[in-house]
């Protein structure tokens, strides 16, 4: 509770008298004043302010202050005796700067508010006003776009598929979101190690802070140190080479995504290793060590044992990346997921296409089961997405994808589509004691689809 002031305390006149001349003053240059007792009604009103609030001061004395201005924040201020140091306030068809103070009695308690309008103008803060509402505009527009930039753009449940492969997948994915521990993700292109990749940070506690993906094989050798590194302020290095940070840096607290980790030239590989040791670096053109906190994770669709024996990948690297490792199915070993993709495909490209979605007929499924899939998910993705803008038929059928190129069989023959597919349902349905809805919940899709599916595999629906 502050103290009254006590240079006034022996002076109860001149306290007075301070007091009247403050409130003229204010009232002349300012734009009147106001003042409320402790049940917020007022006891003084100057003429300024009662024209400014458009007013008589007659009518206003004695009343609570809501009666005629129905958003004061005067009662706050008796309440919270809080100060209200500057706001723009509408008032009787136009706006005020408004000060409101608490009043204190000789003992510390409030017992009442007095309010001073400073402009009924704003053009000289007009500056100050568009200066902080563009100040506020731009703060908002980078919040939004960093929001953007480091959510994930993907969790688990993005990761389509019920087949053992997937859910294995899934399974040590979930687990190693919980851990801290660099992970080594491996599989064909397509495979969704991306995804995956997003899905651990996204359901990890590192969840809220930065996701930094690198692509090693995009970015040209001589400048892959300084996309790791960053280069430091006034590090001579050519003009290719401006001061920036490093995405060490930038994934500070957060999650590193190294894809194609196995075309990284053997210089990188030491100096990552060291990384990866210490958490610890050096910007290029600089002498000082930065400390960072970040997760690896790391994938590739290489060979990495067979580069480690030719010479072209360190084993120190591969045994410090490689400890929790998950192997991303192909598409041919898990075919029967090959329905659910394709329906959450080629709804998420309708959506895409701004298209209705549309169904796959069975004529349609068999010819894409048959297929190897060298280029997996994605590969599938696109081939939909051609027949889907190629055809105005609300079911594809095997005729919209005649013009797939020839391809080597996959080694499952095609009738097991509708095999994998029908074991699958019967799984989900005995896993969830024979409730639809349950079943039709761990499959990920809803429960009308379930019983089309069940119909179109000729399984009996018991109700
Ligand atoms: N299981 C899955 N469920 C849904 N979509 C998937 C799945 N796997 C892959 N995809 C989709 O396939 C495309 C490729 O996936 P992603 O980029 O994660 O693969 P990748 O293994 O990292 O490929 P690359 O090695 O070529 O970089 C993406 O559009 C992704 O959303």
């Amino acid at each position: 509770m502050p103290k009254p002031l006590p240079i006034f305390q022996d002076f109860p006149l001149l306290k007075q008298q301070a007091a009247q001349q403050f409130f003229a003053c204010f009232d002349e240059l300012a734009e009147g004043c106001l003042v409320v007792d402790q049940d917020v009604r007022v006891v003084m009103i100057s003429e300024r302010y009662a024209a400014n609030l458009g007013v008589e001061p007659s009518d206003v004395l004695g009343r609570e202050i809501e009666t005629f201005l129905p958003n004061s924040l005067m009662r706050q201020v008796v309440v919270t005796g809080k100060p209200i140091l500057l706001e723009i306030f509408e008032a009787g068809g136009h706006a005020l700067v408004v000060t409101r103070m608490p009043v204190r009695g000789e003992d510390g308690r409030v017992v009442g508010a007095m309010a001073f309008a400073l402009y009924s103008d704003l053009e000289p803060l007009k500056p100050f006003v568009d200066r902080y509402g563009q100040l506020q505009a731009e703060l908002a527009h980078a919040r939004r776009r960093l929001a953007e930039a480091r959510r994930s753009k993907y969790t688990f449940s993005s990761f389509l598929g019920t087949s053992p492969q997937a859910m294995e997948t899934k399974r040590l994915a979930r687990r190693a979101a919980l851990l801290q521990a660099p992970v080594l993700l491996r599989g064909e292109t397509g495979t969704g190690k991306e995804l995956v990749a997003h899905a651990i940070h996204a359901g990890g506690p590192r969840a809220d802070r930065p996701f930094v993906a690198v692509n090693v094989a995009a970015i040209p050798e001589t400048l892959l140190e300084a996309e790791f590194f960053g280069v430091a302020p006034g590090a001579y290095t050519g003009a290719e080479r401006k001061p920036r940070p490093g995405k060490f840096e930038l994934a500070d607290g957060g999650t590193l995504f190294l894809d194609e980790i196995g075309d990284m030239p053997p210089s990188l590989q030491s100096k990552l290793l060291r990384v990866l040791q210490d958490q610890e670096f050096e910007p290029l053109g600089s002498n000082r060590v930065l400390k960072v906190d970040v997760r690896i994770i790391a994938a590739t669709s290489r060979n990495l044992e067979a580069m480690i024996r030719e010479g072209r990948f360190r084993r120190d690297l591969f045994y410090r990346l490689n400890v929790l490792t998950i192997a991303l199915p192909p598409l041919r070993e898990r075919i029967g997921d090959l329905p659910t993709l394709c329906e959450h495909l080629l709804e998420r490209i309708g959506h895409r296409e701004g298209a209705p979605a549309r169904d796959l007929g069975p004529d349609a499924l068999e010819i894409l089961a048959a297929r190897a899939w060298p280029g997996n998910v994605r590969e599938l993705e696109n081939v939909l997405e051609q027949a889907m803008l190629a055809s105005d038929a609300h079911t594809l059928g095997a005729a919209d994808f005649a013009g797939l190129p020839p391809e080597a069989p996959a080694p499952a023959p095609a009738g097991s589509v509708a095999d994998a597919e029908r074991r699958e349902l019967e799984a989900a349905i005995a896993a969830a004691s024979g409730n639809y809805a349950e079943a039709a919940r761990r499959l990920g899709i809803g429960r009308t689809t379930l019983y089309r599916r069940m119909a179109r595999l000729g399984l009996e629906v018991r109700r």
